[in-house]
Order: structure tokens, then C-alpha cells, then sequence
């Protein structure tokens, strides 16, 4: 792992409706983060927040079914840039979101130095939709599919234009809510998804290293964009999309543990933490305790 750590808050709340994930970053902040990776032995650097606008009049396009997609694609533009100073610094960046519209930042940002970068997207979402396909013309649904390349424009061209991950990529863990046109998109492209039925079945342990296998034998870089709504709502409330029949504490412990064990990861994101959706801070506490995993923690 990295030894250095740069913190990016990105209190963006515009890639969908409901309001409060923009003091996601705070209360992630207020857990703990930073003592916690010290503790770690790691060098933190907070770089603290990345302005990101306010809206306009919240509105969705109604041509393109985009909710506030320039505001979004200017917070996104911002990020990908601090993103990417991080990373060609060698440190490890960490973006505290947000709404999960800002992984089109982030994987802009990395992969422009990884050119065969890999991404766990541990999600209740595939968040593979366009403006065609989706339902809620909310873009925080839309960043695996913009990051592939497909979506408005204005979104793929962040960064650098053009796909900045490929279909193989990419393994989904813990999906159980797909739109149609997101499920066509998974088929088309051969997107390696674990639902719910195959973490049941084989349990997080065998996922988890079938996806370390699958990645490691393709790329050399690996990011983790983790949807805490991926976790079931009754262990993780202060989230905005909750799906129930999630992925438990205890299962996405023994993930994060398994990718510090494997020492694959080198860039992260922890995003929808909604403080006024939470309960006593629990959600934003859960992202920091799987921070610590991720980054090497053990009980003994
Ligand atoms: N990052 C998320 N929480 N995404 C939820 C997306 C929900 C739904 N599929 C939509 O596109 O509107
Ligand atoms: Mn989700
Ligand atoms: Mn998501």
C-alpha cells in the first residue's frame, strides 16, 4: 500500500434528490478518518474540499433527462484534476463523497495514470445508466456507464474524452437493484457482476478472492468506489437509495481485509453518506471502521 494519504472531500449533492450528502464528507471527517489511518502509520494529508457548485434551479433537462449536469460536470472537473495531482505523486488519493456522481471525477482522475485500471464497485447499483435508460434522470446512477465511455458528453469528456475504464475490467459486488437498460449494458459488455444471490451462494470470501484473481491477472492498478448503500440499510441507514437484503458489517469487513491482504488497491472512494438520513452518525462511522480494514487494520 502507499504509505501517504491525500483526503478529498467533495460535498456534491447534485447527482440526485435528495439533499444532506453534500455533509457526507464532514461527518466522515467528524468519525475519525484521520486519526484513525495515523494510527496506521500512514503520512495523511487532507486536502480538505473540492468546491463544488451549488444548484441552479435543480432542474432536469428535460431533452436530455440529466438533473444539474453542468453543475455536476463542473464539480467533476475540479476533482479529476486534484485526483489526479495525488496520484502522479505517488500518494494514495481518498475521496469522501458525495453523491456516487463523483466517481466520474475520480476514475478520470486516476486513469489517466493507470492506463489498465481496474474498479471494484461495491454497490446495491450498477449505476450503469444514460439519460436514456434512466428512470430518475439522477447522474449519481450514470458514473460506471459515463466512465465507460457512454452517457452526455459533457460527462465522458472530463479529464481526457473517451473511455477511461474498460468493460473487463470492472467487477460489481453486491448489486440487487438494476434498471433494464442497465442489465442490457452489463450483458452487451460482459461486466463481471456479483449479486447478492452469488454472495449468498458462495459466500463474500470466495467473491472476494475470485475478484482479486480476476483483477490482478489484468491490471495493474485497482480502484475501490464504495457505495455505502451496497451494506443493508438496517446496519447502514444514512444513505439516500437504501435497497434492502444488503451486504452485511460483517461481510464488508472480511472484503476490505481481503484487498489490504491482497495489496491491490491504490485508490479509493467512499461515497452517499447522507448525515440527515443517518442515525447518530452510524453510516459515516461504518465508511471510517472499513477505511481502517482497507488500510491494513487488524485486531491482533
Ligand atoms: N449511486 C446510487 N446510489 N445510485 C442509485 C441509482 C438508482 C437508480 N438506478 C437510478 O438510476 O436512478
Ligand atoms: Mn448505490
Ligand atoms: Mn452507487
Amino acid at each position: 500500500m502507499k504509505k501517504h494519504i491525500s483526503i478529498i472531500g467533495v460535498p456534491m449533492d447534485l447527482g440526485q434528490n435528495r439533499r444532506g450528502v453534500d455533509m457526507g464528507p464532514s461527518a466522515i471527517r467528524y468519525a475519525g478518518v484521520i486519526d484513525r489511518l495515523e494510527r496506521l502509520k500512514y503520512k495523511v494529508e487532507d486536502l480538505g474540499d473540492i468546491p463544488s457548485p451549488t444548484p441552479g434551479r435543480n432542474q432536469k433537462d428535460d431533452e436530455s433527462n440529466l438533473r444539474n449536469l453542468n453543475e455536476v460536470a463542473e464539480g467533476n472537473i475540479n476533482l479529476a484534476k486534484t485526483v489526479s495531482d495525488s496520484f502522479s505523486k505517488g500518494h494514495f488519493p481518498l475521496v469522501l463523497g458525495g453523491d456516487h456522481s463523483i466517481a466520474i471525477g475520480t476514475l478520470a482522475g486516476v486513469s489517466k495514470h493507470a492506463d489498465q485500471l481496474g474498479v471494484i464497485w461495491y454497490d446495491a447499483h450498477g449505476d450503469l445508466n444514460t439519460g436514456e435508460t434512466s428512470p430518475s434522470g439522477n447522474i449519481h446512477g450514470m458514473p460506471l456507464a459515463v466512465s465507460l465511455g457512454i452517457g452526455h458528453e459533457k460527462l465522458t469528456q472530463i479529464g481526457e474524452s473517451g473511455p477511461k475504464i474498460r468493460p473487463e475490467n470492472i467487477v460489481i459486488v453486491g448489486a440487487r437493484s438494476l434498471d433494464e437498460g442497465e442489465k442490457e449494458l452489463i450483458k452487451e459488455k460482459g461486466i463481471k457482476v456479483y449479486t447478492m444471490h452469488e454472495v449468498d451462494r458462495l459466500g463474500m470470501s470466495q467473491v472476494m478472492s475470485e475478484t482479486i484473481d480476476y483483477l490482478k491477472e489484468r491490471v495493474q492498478h485497482v480502484h475501490l468506489s464504495l457505495d455505502l448503500d451496497g451494506l443493508d440499510p438496517e446496519e447502514a441507514p444514512g444513505v439516500g437509495t437504501p435497497v434492502v437484503g444488503g451486504l452485511s458489517y460483517r461481510e464488508s469487513h472480511l472484503a476490505m481485509e481481503m484487498l489490504a491482504e491482497a495489496d491491490i488497491i491504490t485508490s479509493a472512494e467512499f461515497v452517499e453518506v447522507n448525515p440527515i438520513l443517518d442515525e447518530k452518525n452510524k453510516t459515516a462511522s461504518i465508511a471510517v471502521d472499513l477505511m481502517g480494514s482497507l488500510f491494513g487494520e487488524k485486531l491482533l
